[in-house]
């Protein structure tokens, strides 16, 4: 069985008293996306699974890891998969997916064989993966760029100009709990998701991808009158607990993928925190 990282729920009263490298250990994930390799990070966070693979030399498979305690990885679970790299092609139980970049695909619960590869080696796939519990069977579906819903959000004069793609949400595909999608920062812009918000129903986890070279963006989590934030580099992942707000500010532009798992598929739903109130 395959090892995986296991990251345990916390209790925002304990979150305060974290140091810098402590913050990091319990909510960052570096290094997402390896080579011919799935390393999963299971969060206990309604048991959220993240992983990225970029199949380079073989086709990577599937598998269950220890912790699951099932006979293959999605008996009791669904998969989410957006490509971020070159063409991709994903086969499930014998059927073959191109995903070609920035397209995604579900898979539902009960389906066996999953496996990942390029089509050309030189111009490999790069598969950022989300895995969430489920106990009903639906469909497998592509999401092509034209089945993407976009929004436009924010503007200029306020730095927060952005594009939101909703890939993997209930108006597009049917779920158990997974939604998934992208968000775009637009040039000169430099903050998503402000102002900030809380969903105390659902967990997120971000990945930020698009960082240009030199460049970070910032992180914000916490409480919205507690708040800490997380340097994050191209690539990596931050989770985010429910009574947290996630919200980051780049020193240029950059893209992340969001995704939620918890008690409702309402993404409109969500306590939206009054910027003059932050601390
Ligand atoms: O609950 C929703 C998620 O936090 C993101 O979709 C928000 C986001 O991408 C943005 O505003 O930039
Ligand atoms: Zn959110």
């Amino acid at each position: 069985m395959k090892k995986h990282n296991t990251r345990y729920a916390s209790n925002p009263s304990s979150v305060k008293a974290l140091n810098t490298q402590e913050l990091r250990d319990e909510f960052l994930i570096q290094n997402v996306i390896k080579k011919d390799k799935l390393n999963w990070t299971y969060s206990h966070y309604d048991r959220f699974m993240v992983a990225g693979v970029k199949p380079v030399e073989k086709a990577v498979k599937l598998e269950s890891i220890d912790q699951l305690k099932s006979s293959f990885f999605l008996e009791r679970r669904e998969l989410g998969i957006i490509n971020i790299g070159d063409s991709g092609i994903v086969i499930v139980d014998g059927k073959t997916y191109n995903l070609e970049h920035k397209e995604a695909l579900y898979i539902g619960q009960g389906n066996k064989d999953v496996t990942f590869s390029s089509k050309l080696s030189d111009k490999p796939a790069q598969f950022y993966l989300n895995s969430t519990p489920a106990h009903k069977k639906f469909p497998n579906k592509k999401i092509a760029i034209d089945d993407v819903e976009v929004i436009e959000l924010g503007s200029p004069q306020t730095a927060n100009a952005r594009t939101l793609r909703k890939y993997i949400v209930n108006s597009v595909v049917d779920v158990c709990q997974l939604q998934m999608g992208m968000t775009t920062i637009k040039p000169g812009s430099s903050w998503n998701t402000m102002p900030a918000h809380v969903h105390d129903r659902r967990m997120e986890v971000y990945f930020y991808f698009e960082i240009k070279e030199n460049q970070a963006v910032c992180h914000f989590m916490g409480e919205p009158q507690e708040t800490r934030h997380i340097w994050m580099a191209n690539g990596e992942a931050v989770i985010s607990p429910p009574w947290s707000i996630h919200s980051g500010s780049g020193t240029s532009s950059y893209s992340f993928i969001w995704g939620m798992a918890g008690e409702n598929l309402d993404y409109g739903d969500m306590d939206v925190c009054k910027i003059a109130d932050l601390k």
